[in-house]
Parts: structure tokens; sequence; C-alpha cells
């Protein structure tokens, strides 16, 4: 069995494996502009974020109606119990379903009605993170939150995704300050794509408790020194920064620098349907291509758990099915 870790940094839309699209499409009446599945899979070659992310919003107009949200939720768990997911602290995009006429609370009550039994079905316990996206206006985003009011027991954190680039952090201070206003946690994806200096605003802008892929920290020696002192966790995601270039192979990811830098880091998949692996492969990418030893797996699993939303106590209980498991 895969050793137990969480999975922090996670699209749920990012999970939709092509044969799932196809069922979809053909429950929804709707036809793909591709023939087959593997007409569809074999369109995934990108050249960097935006060419993904094309894809990546054509491809949700297949999730219609509450069941498609909560079987591409339940085919997510199912995926993650067999990779050793033991919390998932799951991202979704209301924008890009709200955009296209599907009621926040279609998208909401679909992914909950899978997410709330998740614990007793798939010994997963979970969390829901709404994003915005970050290449719409601010005001769409204080929209969305305010959308969002009436579901609010049912989300943790706020994040904030899509394309990076010209899209800094600060343009997003005010809806962060009125998530955090209502009790919401907050994470941003910064320095995937963008320069270390959109981490630095993620901080001190939003107030980001954790940012998401993170990996540009290692252009700026202050910044690494910094997020090395106040342990922030960064949810790094190997495959993903191949896929989308970023890193131009997996041998030259800097993953293992910044653990030796003292980084708070963990191992995540972004959207593994679309990146060629789910957790555990990426784990396993790491071994066979970076040569990470069985106790840096150990530590990236537990430090997983540490980056987590969790409650003191299942964050400890859950570390401790770390220790007493071999990688
Ligand atoms: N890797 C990623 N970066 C930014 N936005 C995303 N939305 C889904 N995946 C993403
Ligand atoms: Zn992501």
């Amino acid at each position: 069995m895969p050793i137990p870790k969480a999975e922090l940094h996670l699209h749920i839309e990012g999970t939709l494996e092509p044969e799932l699209a196809f069922q979809l499409a053909h429950r929804n009446n709707i036809t793909l502009p591709y023939p087959d599945v593997q007409t569809l899979r074999d369109a995934y070659s990108f050249t960097d974020l935006q060419s993904f992310l094309d894809l990546y919003y054509r491809l949700m107009d297949v999730l219609r109606t509450e069941a498609d949200f909560h079987d591409l939720a339940t085919a997510y768990l199912t995926r993650a119990a067999a990779q050793g997911v033991r919390h998932a602290e799951i991202f979704f995009d209301p924008q890009a379903h709200t955009q296209r006429g599907i009621p926040l609370e279609t998208v909401i009550d679909g992914l909950t009605s899978a997410l709330d039994t998740s614990l007793q079905d798939h010994g997963i316990s979970t969390h829901l993170i709404l994003c915005f996206l970050r290449d719409q206006s601010a005001q769409e985003a204080m929209d969305t939150l305010d959308a969002a009011r009436p579901h609010l027991h049912h989300i943790t954190a706020v994040g904030l995704d899509s394309a990076e680039v010209g899209n800094p952090p600060e343009k997003f201070t005010e809806v962060f300050q009125a998530a955090a206003d209502l009790g919401l946690r907050r994470v941003a994806h910064a320095g995937e794509e963008g320069p270390a200096t959109y981490i630095w605003n993620a901080l001190n802008h939003l107030g980001a408790e954790r940012i998401d892929h993170g990996i540009r920290c290692m252009d700026d020696p202050e910044l690494i020194t910094h997020l090395a002192t106040t342990q922030t966790p960064l949810t790094v995601c190997p495959f993903s920064n191949v896929r989308l270039r970023a890193v131009p192979t997996l041998d030259q990811h800097p993953l293992p620098a910044m653990m030796d830098a003292g980084l708070l880091v963990t191992v995540n998949s972004d959207d593994p349907a679309y990146f060629g692996g789910y957790v555990h492969d990426n784990y396993l990418g790491l071994q066979h291509h970076l040569g990470l030893t069985d106790e840096q797996l150990r530590t990236l699993a537990r430090n997983s758990f540490t980056a987590s939303f969790l409650t003191p106590e299942r964050r400890d209980a859950l570390i401790a099915q770390v220790d007493a498991h071999t990688f």
C-alpha cells in the first residue's frame, strides 16, 4: 500500500479523465470535438500553462448536472485512496461553471454529496477550496465570494488560480481580505510561471498561508530564507511542472534543492488526468528521476499533513501513520 499522504494541490476539474468526459458527454447529449478517447488523450500535449488551460476549460463543458460533479469527485476519491491519500484539500473553479450557466448550487451540491461520505467510503477526509480565476476581474471574484455565502459551511479556504503571468496577486487583495473576514483560510498559486515577486505579493497582499507551486522562489535567496524561516508550505507539483514546461525535465526539477534549503515542501498532482499521474505516481517519479531516498519521501508525506488545514488531532494521528510506514 502506498505511504499515507495528504493531497493539498488538486483541481477537481483536472481529474476529468477522457473516459469519464466521453461518458458525461453522452449522458448530456454533447458532441465533443474529438472522435474518441485516444484522440482526446493525444491532445494532451502542452507548451505552457495557457495551452493547458484552453483544453481544461473546454472539456469542462461536459460537467452540467449535480450527478456529473458527484461522479467526478467519486472517481477522484477512488483513485486517490489507491494512491495512499488520507486527506485531500480540493480546489474547484466556480466561475468556470457559473459563466457557462451552471448554478453554483449544482457544483457545490454535486461535489459535497461525494465528499460528505468520503471518510466512510474511501478513508479520506476532505476540505474544499474555492478558487478565484485570476484572469477574470476582481469584481467577478467578489461576486463569486458573495454567491458562495450560503455555502460557506462546506468551504475551508479560498485560492487563486488560472493564467498567472500578467495577473498578479495584488489584483485580489480586497476579495482575499473579505474571505478572511468570513473566517476562510487563504492559499494562492504563485511562482508557477510567474516571478518570485508574485510569491512575495501573495504573502504580503493576500495573506496566503500556503503557496501553490512556488518553484520560482528559487530565483530569490531572500525569499527562500523567508519561506524557510516561516515554514510557509509550498504545494509543489512535479509532473505538472514538466508537462507545462515550467521545468525542462523531471531530472532537473528543483524539489531536492528546495528540500535542502529547508523549505516545507509537499508533493501533489495538480491536474492528474492531464499530467500523466496521480499523487503517488509523482512520489515515484521523484524516486526514479531524482534519486530521492525513502527517508526524504517519508519527510514529504509527513510534510503533507503538517501543511494541511487539519485539526492537530487528526494531523498528528496521520503523521503517526507515516512514521509506522516504510516508503
Ligand atoms: N496548474 C495550474 N495553474 C494555474 N491554474 C490552474 N488551474 C488548473 N490547473 C492550474
Ligand atoms: Zn494548480
